[in-house]
């Protein structure tokens, strides 16, 4: 067995988003314009009416669309710390678009590396206030976008837009498999503009054939959520930045919509169950330490296979690989790689150990995603994020 007592300098600067989002689910397609957008919106939306607490951030650079969809252009509140940024609120939920920092119509040229200097800030910097999914609205292709958000911002999965023509089918497999190669899971496919309702006959045309996605998510093993038809009112609702579900609550397709989400949020809870090694933390007698992991405590398939609870100021992490680390908790609070407590820009150390108790304990630790743990401390800290490859390094 390793067991190593963890310094206290944070080795890197990481990500941080101030309130943390407990899933993270992307919406991709390769393909452009195939509804993206419109599903995010209209998903979020749909989630945020149920009561949950939902973010969206519009990761499309080039063609931001959320500010026209959700009716907001307002310019950001710049938030608590340097360098931190509010998300603005529409129709219940937060949200951030390059369409709020950016002004006329003119598309912006980004260059591969400014798209990852521009959306890395995007995720590390937007302070959100405590969400229960943040959606991402990817933009179209498999390039620097996809790899930026899966090292700064890796989703608990990506949901995959679709239509049923066979060129937007064959563009899907590119995307799934950059996302595969990323080790980010797919959560399934919404095939959209699947099929045309005729207003007055109510007849049914599926104007590009049939079954196409259906065969493919069959064929590939991954659920298809839903079809959702080609809806005029669905496109004049965006452009109108009132998003479709909030307009026509009681069609038809808000129905399709709504158990699409419902569906969404099995798949993405189960995928982060996966991870459900989160661990409440007890009061020990000061004498009582365990430093073997429990028997019987439940594995994960993830990097960090188990946490337990050493004594009450230590911390014990197993790896898949069979290594073995107990952290001293108030090492743990040092090495917080927080906006709060290093600075993004200079990596500079603003946590004052001084005001670190020494008799510091955790109330409990959070999985966060499939990459990271978020542990509550005892002197009400908690924005911190330990991604898995820097709790190994620090
Ligand atoms: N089900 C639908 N019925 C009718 N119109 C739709 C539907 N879904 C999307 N649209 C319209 O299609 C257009 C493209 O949609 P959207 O912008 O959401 O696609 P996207 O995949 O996000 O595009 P991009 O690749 O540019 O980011 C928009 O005008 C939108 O209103």
């Amino acid at each position: 067995m390793v067991e190593r007592q963890v310094d206290t300098q944070p080795k890197s600067q990481q990500p941080n988003r101030g309130g943390k989002a407990r899933r993270v689910i992307a919406v991709h397609s390769a393909k452009g314009g195939v509804g993206k957008s419109t599903l995010c919106v209209n998903l979020a939306v749909t989630l945020a009416r149920r009561g949950l607490r939902v973010g969206l951030l519009d990761a499309d650079l080039h063609g931001p669309s959320a500010t026209i969809m959700l009716g907001n252009a307002e310019w950001p509140d710049p938030g608590p710390d340097e360098n931190t940024i509010l998300p603005l609120r529409a129709h219940g939920i937060q949200f951030l678009s390059m369409g709020n920092l950016v002004t006329g119509k003119t598309p912006v040229i980004w260059r591969g590396a400014m798209v990852h200097q521009m959306l890395s800030q995007f995720y590390r910097n937007v302070i959100w206030d405590d969400l229960d999914y943040l959606f991402l609205d990817m933009p179209p292709g498999t390039g620097d976008a996809l790899l930026t958000t899966a090292q700064v911002e890796p989703p608990t999965g990506v949901l995959v837009v679709t239509t049923p023509q066979e060129l937007s089918l064959v563009d899907t497999l590119r995307g799934m498999r950059a996302f595969r190669d990323m080790n980010v899971p797919i959560l399934g496919f919404v095939e959209n503009m699947s099929y045309l309702i005729c207003g007055s006959c109510s007849h049914r045309d599926d104007l590009f054939g049939e079954g196409s996605t259906e065969a493919l998510a069959e064929e590939l093993d991954y659920p298809l959520l839903g079809s959702v038809p080609i809806e005029p009112e669905i496109c004049a609702s965006s452009d109108r930045g009132t998003p479709f579900v909030i307009g026509h609550p009681d069609s038809e397709s808000s129905a399709v919509l709504g158990r699409i989400a419902e569906r969404l949020i099995e798949l993405v809870d189960e995928r982060a169950a996966d991870s459900a090694l989160s661990l409440e933390w007890r009061e020990m007698d000061w004498l009582e330490r365990s430093p073997e992991p429990p028997e019987d405590a439940p594995k994960s398939e993830l990097p960090l296979q188990l946490m337990w609870q050493v004594s009450n100021d230590e911390l014990g992490l197993m790896w898949s690989d069979g290594e073995r680390r107990i952290i001293g908790v108030r090492n743990l609070r040092l090495a917080c790689p927080c906006a709060r407590c290093v600075d993004e820009v200079t990596g500079k150390k603003l946590l004052d150990p001084l005001t670190v108790p020494d008799d510091i304990t955790l109330t409990k630790v959070e999985v966060v995603g499939r990459y990271g743990i978020a542990p509550h401390f005892s002197d009400g800290h908690h924005t911190g994020i330990f991604t898995f490859p820097y709790l190994r390094e620090i």
